[in-house]
C-alpha cells in the first residue's frame, strides 16, 4: 500500500485554535493550504491568528516560498480536500462531529491522501468507522502552539495499514515535528493521560483552597517546567536517586505512591470552582490581551527550543534524542 507523502496542498478543516496552528505550520513550510470551517467569520479570524503566529516563524525560518497568501478558504468540504495530499482535521472535540466529518472527508479525499485527526483522546477506531478507505487514516495530535511545537502523537484505528502509519511520520516530519507512535490505541494516549493527571491535581489544589491559580502556575515554571524541555520524568527522577539511580529512588520515594492524596479521583466542576479558576487567571492575565501573551510565549519558546537545541548539539546529540 502506498499513501502520498511529498506533500504540496495541505487541506486544514476546522481553522480555531489548533487548526489555524497548523495551517501556520504548514504555509511555514512552504505548502499550498485550503482550509474550510462552517462558522461565520471563520476566515478573517484564521487570518489574524495567522498573521499573529507568523513573527515567531519568520524568525525560526521560513521555507522558500512560504507565504501567507498560499491560503485559500473555500466554502465546501469537497472543495477543501478533493485536491489535498494530506488532510488534518482540527473540528470540535466530539465524537457523532467527527464521525460524521471524516465520512465526508474521506468520501470526497485521494484515496491514497493520508488523513490525521488533531483529536486529543477520542478513539481513531471510533470516528473513522464509516470513513472511505480506513487503512490511510491515523490521529496526529498536536500540542499548543502548533507552529512551534514539535510533539505529534500518531495513533492508528483496527484499520490503520502499518505503511500508513510510516508515511504519516514521513509527511510530519517533513512538516518540522517530532512523530511519537502510540502504539496501543488507548483514550488520552500518552501525553494527555500526563497532562490531565496535573491539572487534576491543580483543581484539587484550588478547590481546597491550598494555592491560587498563578500559585500553581509559579510551582510549574520555575521548576519541574524549566526541566521538562530537555529531560522527562523518568530520566530527571533516575538523577534524583544520585548515584544508586532509579533503583535508589523507588525504594525512598515509592512508598509515597500509595498516600491517598497521589490517587484523587478529579474534583465536581461546580460554579465555584470553575469561578475561582476563571478569577485566578483574569488576574494572572492582568491587563495583556491573548495576543500579546501568544507572541510572548512564542518568544520563550523560540529561545527555549533554540537553547536547547545548541546544548544537545554541544553534548553530541541531535535535538529529535
Ligand atoms: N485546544 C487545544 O489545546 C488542543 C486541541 N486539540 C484538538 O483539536 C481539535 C480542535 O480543537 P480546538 O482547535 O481547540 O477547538 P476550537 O473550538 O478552537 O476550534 C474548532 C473549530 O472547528 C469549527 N467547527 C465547528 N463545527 C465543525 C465541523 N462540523 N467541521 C469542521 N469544523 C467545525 C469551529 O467553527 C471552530 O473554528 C479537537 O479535536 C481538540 O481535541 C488537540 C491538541 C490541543
Ligand atoms: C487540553 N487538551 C487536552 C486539549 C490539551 C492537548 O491536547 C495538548 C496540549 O496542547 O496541551
Amino acid at each position: 500500500m502506498s499513501f502520498i507523502t511529498e506533500i504540496k496542498t495541505f487541506a486544514a478543516l476546522g481553522s480555531g485554535v489548533i487548526g489555524s496552528g497548523w495551517v501556520a505550520r504548514a504555509l511555514a513550510h512552504g505548502l499550498d493550504v485550503v482550509a474550510w470551517d462552517p462558522a461565520p467569520g471563520a476566515e478573517a479570524a484564521l487570518r489574524k491568528r495567522i498573521a499573529n503566529a507568523w513573527p515567531a516563524l519568520e524568525k525560526q525560518g521560513l521555507a522558500p516560498g512560504a507565504s501567507q497568501e498560499r491560503l485559500r478558504f473555500v466554502a465546501t468540504i469537497e472543495e477543501c480536500v478533493r485536491d489535498a495530499d494530506f488532510i488534518q482535521e482540527s473540528a470540535p472535540e466530539r465524537l457523532d462531529l467527527k464521525l460524521d466529518l471524516h465520512s465526508k472527508i474521506s468520501a470526497a479525499a485521494k484515496p491514497n491522501a493520508l488523513i490525521g485527526s488533531s483529536t486529543s483522546g477520542l478513539l481513531p477506531s471510533e470516528f473513522y468507522e464509516s470513513s472511505t478507505h480506513p487503512e490511510r487514516c491515523v490521529v496526529g495530535h498536536p500540542f499548543n502552539p502548533v507552529y512551534l511545537l514539535p510533539l505529534v502523537e500518531i495513533v492508528g484505528s483496527n484499520k490503520t495499514a502499518p505503511e500508513a502509519i510510516e508515511a504519516a511520520k514521513t509527511v510530519y516530519t517533513s512538516l518540522g515535528m517530532r512523530p511519537l507512535h502510540v502504539r496501543k490505541e488507548v483514550p488520552g494516549f500518552i501525553a494527555d493521560r500526563l497532562l490531565e493527571a496535573l491539572w487534576r491535581e491543580a483543581l484539587h489544589l484550588v478547590n481546597d483552597g491550598v494555592a491560587t491559580t498563578g500559585e500553581i502556575d509559579d510551582a510549574i515554571r520555575f521548576g519541574a517546567g524549566l526541566r521538562w524541555s530537555f529531560m522527562g520524568t523518568f530520566l530527571t527522577y533516575t538523577l534524583a536517586g544520585g548515584d544508586a539511580g532509579m533503583r535508589h529512588f523507588m525504594a525512598q520515594f515509592g512508598p509515597a505512591l500509595q498516600l491517598p492524596w497521589t490517587y484523587l479521583p478529579a474534583p465536581q466542576l461546580t460554579d465555584g470552582l470553575i469561578d475561582a479558576v476563571v478569577e485566578g487567571t483574569s488576574e494572572q492575565l492582568g491587563e495583556r490581551s491573548i495576543s500579546s501573551l501568544e507572541r510572548y510565549r512564542d518568544d520563550c519558546l523560540l529561545a527555549v527550543l533554540d537553547a536547547v537545541k545548541t546544548t544537545k548539539a554541544k553534548h553530541g546529540m541531535a535535538f529529535s534524542d
